[in-house]
């Protein structure tokens, strides 16, 4: 099996701050992995260094099999599609729906002189009515809502076909009708054979589509635990990680926790 990401031993410091400590994690060729911890646990940080937008202070990094710091990063960032409220706050209020999707061929938010062709076009239709937001291609960033939004970026995420797919908490802000069309959508994707390896983050085991097959649970930035996502949910491994004690529930594919009682 190909590795998609390997991490080995990665450390993330700023100033006397560790964000990520020691990080170790190795993610195939066909998994989908779900990202977890409390507040400040270092998820996003550990998605930018998937992402190839950040480099290890200490440790190896190797992204679709190319070094972090030895690699052009700019070859590398079209093979990952991102979907973040990071990107989202690049994208202008001004920038029609259709060029927000478009522009991820060229790995930018926002367009300038470059020259799409029909087929261009014809991807980004497509991905925003797999989406559910065809009829928005005419409307402006800014006027959408927040679910519409997740919906954009998450097809702007696919336009260059990636290989990785990292999704930073998908589901947040929306409505539980949005979230629950989202995570359909997700489920789909992870269901496709031919879809790219994902890794999505997020707060709440409710938001983990059907279909993930890992879990990583980050704790005050180092890995509390890995692997197949049945034993990753435990009841320990949550309330450990999230620093509350804690009752998991598992309905078919999907999971919910709350404080025990
Ligand atoms: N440039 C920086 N300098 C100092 N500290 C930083 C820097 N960037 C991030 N941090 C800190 O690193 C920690 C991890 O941040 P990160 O955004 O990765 O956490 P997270 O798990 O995604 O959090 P959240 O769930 O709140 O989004 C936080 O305490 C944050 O304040």
């Amino acid at each position: 099996m190909t590795v998609v990401l390997d991490l080995q031993d990665v450390s993330i410091r700023r100033g006397p701050k560790t964000i990520l400590d020691s990080v170790s994690w190795t993610v195939q060729e066909g998994e989908r992995w779900v990202v977890l911890g409390r507040n400040g646990a270092g998820k996003t940080t550990l998605l930018q260094i998937a992402a190839g937008r950040m480099h290890p202070s200490a440790g190896t990094a190797h992204v679709l099999g190319e070094r972090l710091g030895a690699v052009d990063v700019f070859e590398l960032r079209p093979r990952i599609g991102v979907a973040s409220a990071a990107l989202a706050d690049r994208i202008l209020p001004s920038e029609s729906v259709i060029d927000v999707v478009l522009t991820a061929a060229y790995g930018m938010t926002g367009r300038w002189r470059e020259q799409y062709e029909d087929l261009d076009h014809e991807r980004a239709r497509t991905l925003l009515e797999v989406f559910g937001v065809g009829d928005l291609a005419a409307r402006t960033f800014g006027t959408l809502s927040e679910g519409e939004r997740k919906r954009v970026q998450i097809a702007r995420s696919l336009m260059t076909d990636p290989e990785l797919l990292l999704l930073d908490e998908p589901a947040a802000g929306l409505d539980l009708g949005g979230r629950e069309e989202l995570l359909a959508a997700l489920a789909e994707i992870a269901q496709d054979r031919r879809a790219p390896v994902l890794v999505l983050v997020t707060h709440h085991v409710e938001e983990i589509p059907e279909g993930f097959t890992h879990g990583l649970l980050l704790r005050d930035g180092q890995v509390h635990v890995a692997g197949p996502l049945a034993e990753v949910l435990t009841a320990e491994h949550l309330s450990a990680a999230f620093g509350t004690d804690l009752e998991v529930e598992r309905h078919e594919s999907r999971w919910s926790a709350r404080a025990r009682r």
